[in-house]
């Protein structure tokens, strides 16, 4: 069986990097992830980050290519990215499911608290903001 996706977008404007940072649950309140989630039946990956974005940051998004690999995150479970951008680059993506949001830039990528899967993926966030 094929593994399931958790889909989370890279979403760059002006060589910084959004994140959001979780609420719940309480072993991980606090710390920074990308914003997406689940890919439902019947949505392509680019329409499951599209959902997520309106419904997390009340934002369209354009989304491009993949961002490093898959990341594993427990049994069937795999963490995707791909980049993207603002649909609007004036737009203003609000923290509507979560504590808090921030636009990272690279020289900062390190020192931010991610969930561990994404710290795997700092590298190729690194390079992504770097192009
Ligand atoms: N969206 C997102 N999820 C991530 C990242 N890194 C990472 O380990 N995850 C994990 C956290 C969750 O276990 C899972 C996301 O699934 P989800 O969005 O359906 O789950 P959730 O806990 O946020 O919300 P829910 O099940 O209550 O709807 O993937 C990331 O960068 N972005």
């Amino acid at each position: 069986m094929s593994a399931r996706v958790i889909v989370g977008a890279a979403i760059v404007r002006g060589g910084a990097l959004l994140a959001q940072q979780r609420a719940y649950p309480p072993d991980v309140a606090g710390l920074w992830e990308l914003p997406g989630g689940r890919v439902e039946t019947g949505e392509t990956e680019p329409e499951a980050l599209r959902r997520e974005c309106v419904e997390e940051l009340g934002v369209e998004v354009l989304v491009g290519d993949r961002v490093g690999v898959d990341v594993p995150l427990r049994a069937n479970l795999v963490l995707r990215v791909y980049a993207a951008e603002l649909a609007d680059p004036a737009a203003e993506p609000k923290p509507l499911e979560h504590k808090g949001l921030r636009w990272i830039r690279p020289d900062a990528l390190d020192r931010v608290r991610w969930l561990p899967a994404d710290l795997e993926l700092l590298p190729h966030l690194r390079s992504l903001l770097a192009a």
